[in-house]
């Protein structure tokens, strides 16, 4: 699947590169010591149990976070040692749909999606209008322009977002758990269409899900994360025959066995403490 150099050796074209990265929240460490490569062009699933550190790890790669230490370069740039203004041109190539990425519940669908062209762009408003009909089309919902968010079902609004998140072309985009809260039909049409985009604007895609089969059955490249490290990466095929056992707990939802299912336990976070409900003495009831 990926190019190969004249001894035959794949050879994978990074558009994001990440390498040694450590982050820390507070004394806990959520990454430490990290190298992943996203190729270029391709679909790369990121998966791990929850709490792992995906959405945090989209987060350091957008430059909303700064690693304690390690570098993240996008497209052959150091993010973090970017200017406000270099970083910002960056972020235009990015298009995100985020677990909490809503619609504006007070503009309508084309309004939603022109939104993005009216505040970055010198687009007229016939080009804008234009290109909103296409992605609208692209998402299959060019009769949904004048509908308000509150009448979409979810799974149509989910692909309003999307028709949003590449309203301007983006070379990269990260979804963070798109499939959430979808009917098993609603997920099946999600997943062509991020494999449709990805194909035919030659995006580069990153999916954060726990929806292992919808991953592994559009992921070029899969990275399975888990305490802090990455614990697998490489094809759907080499994942799905892995025999890590860490590997297997995760995609067959087992849970015990090498990763453990409780938040770390300590003094500051994991005490107990309600005063809720109690009264003048103290009592609690
Ligand atoms: N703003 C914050 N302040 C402190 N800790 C945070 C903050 N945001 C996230 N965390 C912690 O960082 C860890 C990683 O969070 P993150 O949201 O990246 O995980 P995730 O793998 O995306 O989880 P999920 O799959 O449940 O969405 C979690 O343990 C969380 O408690």
């Amino acid at each position: 699947m990926f190019d190969r150099d004249k001894k035959g050796v794949s050879v994978i074209d990074a558009y994001i590169k990440v390498n040694n990265l450590s982050f820390f929240r507070g004394d806990r460490a959520i990454y430490e010591d990290v190298s992943l490569t996203i190729p270029r062009g391709k679909v790369t699933a990121v998966m791990g149990p929850s709490g792992t550190g995906k959405t945090t790890l989209l987060r350091l790669i957008a430059a909303q976070l700064a690693p304690d230490t390690g570098t993240v370069f996008v497209d052959g740039q150091d993010v973090h040692k970017l200017s406000r203004s270099e970083l910002y041109k960056v972020r235009k190539k990015m298009g995100m749909l985020f677990q909490s990425g809503a619609l504006f519940s007070d503009m309508s669908v084309a309004e939603n999606i022109a939104f993005p062209m009216e505040e970055h762009t010198k687009l007229n408003a016939k080009d804008i209008a234009r290109i909103v009909s296409e992605k609208l089309h692209s998402v299959g919902l060019r009769g949904a322009a004048k509908l308000m968010p509150a009448e979409l079902s979810g799974g149509m609004a989910r692909r309003v977002a999307l028709a949003r998140a590449v309203a301007l072309d983006p070379e990269l985009v990260m979804y963070d758990e798109p499939f959430t809260g979808q009917d098993p039909i609603s997920k099946g049409v999600l997943v062509k269409l991020i494999r449709q985009l990805n194909d035919t604007a030659k995006i580069t895609s990153v999916l954060v899900s726990h929806d292992v089969e919808e991953s592994l059955s559009i992921a070029d490249h899969v990275c399975i994360l888990a305490g802090g490290r990455v614990i697998a990466e490489g094809s759907a095929e080499e994942i799905r025959a892995s025999d890590n056992p860490e590997v297997r707990q995760f995609l067959n939802g087992e849970p015990d066995g090498p990763v453990p299912f409780h938040y770390p336990e300590d003094d500051a976070n994991g005490c107990v403490e309600l005063t809720v409900g109690a009264n003048k003495n103290g009592a609690v009831q």
